[in-house]
């Protein structure tokens, strides 16, 4: 019997290793490129009753192509899938991926805050397909060339949809045009600054003599600079500053953060921007205004700006179309966020501004901490980091509110995909139509669903978010970038194979 063994024992040997070679070699072994996609093919067809296409809504069919839209048919069910790989959805709304061009992924530095993981999965089950990350909040800043490499090296492997990059503009490089050109060279897509303090140490405020130094550079290379609209007044009574009241109550941190701050940051930057008008020294340079709230004598200065033709656009965010201050609970510091949200007749005028066509578009503002320092247990208001979490929500936040507003889905898709991608220089993305990169999210805009502790949420701290315990209108089925279905039913796909995009 032993010596049986002994003959069969190294023919099995050779057999098992003849096994485990042929394995090795057989095309079961996964590529890296097959895990980026939950679809085992790249050349398919999406199908669907309210596809909407730069044309507006068909019925009908889109062909993907190695990560591009190659054709648009109309006419559904006109695609054999005995034929063709097709996607049916039904009545399912096909539409561009979302673009949320104010993000912050806090990565590298701070990924107990945030981080690419789990920021860009949370955009990817929301429905957004591009995330465009701020220069603060993550350690370094993204100042300079050298911390824009650090960012880029920090993302690989990371992201699950694309991401572009905003750099800071701070007194440092506002002062040294050689490091802002090194920034813009690298790749960021505009600049970031701010005219009040920022709550991040490392990055000071400028003022408009820096925006216009930022400004003159900016030109040459036509991209933006988003400012943070907001000027500490020192006019207020030091009381009011310091919010002498009780710290629990919203109302306390609202009067320390009156709209007079924002309406004279903004009076200093439409001074600024009469000279972006064809012809002007600052031809070329765009102002972004961020996350407005003021949507009183702000929003009049803007759209007078607008009207002379000064290169300027407004962004608001869901928090301040959603939420009222009178309505924020004592101790909620969920809610807490700067400008802060204002009374609700000051949100109905801030929809009337977004359905006229005055804001241009929307952005989420996703800034998390850790829970510790949102103190939810204290519920200090004044003492609280102010940050709103929010990014996996942008869709169905602003359709379940806007709906109630007359907000349209062609709309909605204005403020969400394609306004935000000229903003950010994406041409080849933030709308359906052939040559563009197939960024899609498939969602039905008519089924509600509870955002309860069931529900998966990919944010790092969900507990953060002030959305929690809503019921929203909107559910995201599939989501799709460059081709890949990185999104289904819940799950991602095993790879993060979103793109870094870089400005040439
Ligand atoms: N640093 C930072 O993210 N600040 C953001 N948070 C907020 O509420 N407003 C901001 O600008
Ligand atoms: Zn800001
Ligand atoms: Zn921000």
């Amino acid at each position: 019997m032993d010596q049986l063994l002994w003959r069969v024992l190294p023919l099995l040997t050779l057999l098992i290793s003849f096994s485990l070679f042929f394995y090795l070699q057989s095309p079961i072994i996964k590529l890296p490129g097959d895990e980026c996609s939950l679809l085992p093919y790249s050349h398919y067809w999406i199908s669907s009753k309210r596809i909407l296409t730069s044309q507006g809504f068909i019925s009908g069919s889109v062909e993907i192509n190695e990560g591009k839209i190659v054709s648009i048919v109309e006419g559904y069910g006109k695609k054999d899938n005995s034929v063709h790989q097709v996607i049916d959805y039904g009545d399912a709304v096909v539409m561009p991926g979302l673009i949320d061009v104010h993000v912050h992924l806090d990565e590298p530095g701070r990924t107990d805050w945030e981080g690419f993981v789990t920021g860009t999965q949370a955009a990817a089950a929301g429905g957004v397909t591009t995330v465009v990350d701020m220069p603060l909040n993550n350690h370094p800043t993204t100042m300079s060339k050298e911390t824009l490499e650090l960012k880029l090296e920090a993302a690989e492997d990371k992201i699950y949809v694309d991401v572009g990059f905003w750099g800071g503009l701070v007194p440092e490089n506002a002062q040294n045009t050689s490091i802002l050109e090194g920034l813009l060279d690298a790749g960021v897509l505009g600049l970031k600054s701010f005219m009040c303090p920022s709550g991040i140490d490392d990055f000071p405020m400028t003022t408009i003599e820096h925006i216009k130094e930022g400004l003159s550079v900016l030109a040459k290379y036509r991209r933006p600079l988003l400012v943070h609209s907001e000027i500490q007044q020192d006019s207020e009574s030091s009381s009011e500053l310091e919010g002498n009241g009780d710290p629990h109550s919203y109302k306390t941190y609202l009067d320390t953060r009156p709209p007079s701050w924002e309406e004279a940051a903004i009076k200093e930057l439409v001074d600024a921007t009469k000279d972006t008008r064809i012809g002007g020294s600052l031809e070329g340079a765009h102002v972004h205004i961020v996350h407005l709230s003021d949507s009183s004598a702000s929003l009049d200065l803007i759209k007078e700006a607008k009207r002379r033709g000064d290169s300027i656009s407004i962004e608001t965010c869901p928090h301040y179309l959603t939420f009222s201050s009178e309505e924020i609970p004592d101790k909620d510091t969920r809610y807490k966020c700067s400008p802060p949200i204002r009374d609700a007749s000051n949100r109905e005028k801030l929809w009337e501004a977004l359905l006229d066509g005055h804001i241009d578009l929307l952005s989420s503002d996703h800034s998390p901490t850790v829970p510790k320092l949102k103190l939810l247990k204290e519920g200090d208001f004044l003492k609280a980091w102010g940050g709103i979490s929010s990014l996996q929500f942008d869709l169905p936040v602003t359709w379940s509110y806007g709906k109630k507003h007359g907000l349209t889905l062609e709309k909605l898709s204005l403020l969400w995909s394609q306004k935000p991608a000229k903003l950010a220089g994406l041409e080849s993305k933030g709308a359906i139509a052939v040559g563009n990169h197939a960024d899609i999210v498939v969602w039905q805009p008519e089924v509600e669903f509870d955002l309860n502790d069931d529900y998966p949420v990919f944010i790092k701290h969900p507990s953060l978010s002030a959305y929690m315990g809503s019921r929203l209108a909107g559910k995201v089925l599939d989501t799709f970038v460059r081709g890949n279905l990185v999104f289904k039913d819940g799950k991602h796909a095993p790879a993060a194979c979103g793109v870094p995009i870089l400005a040439k």
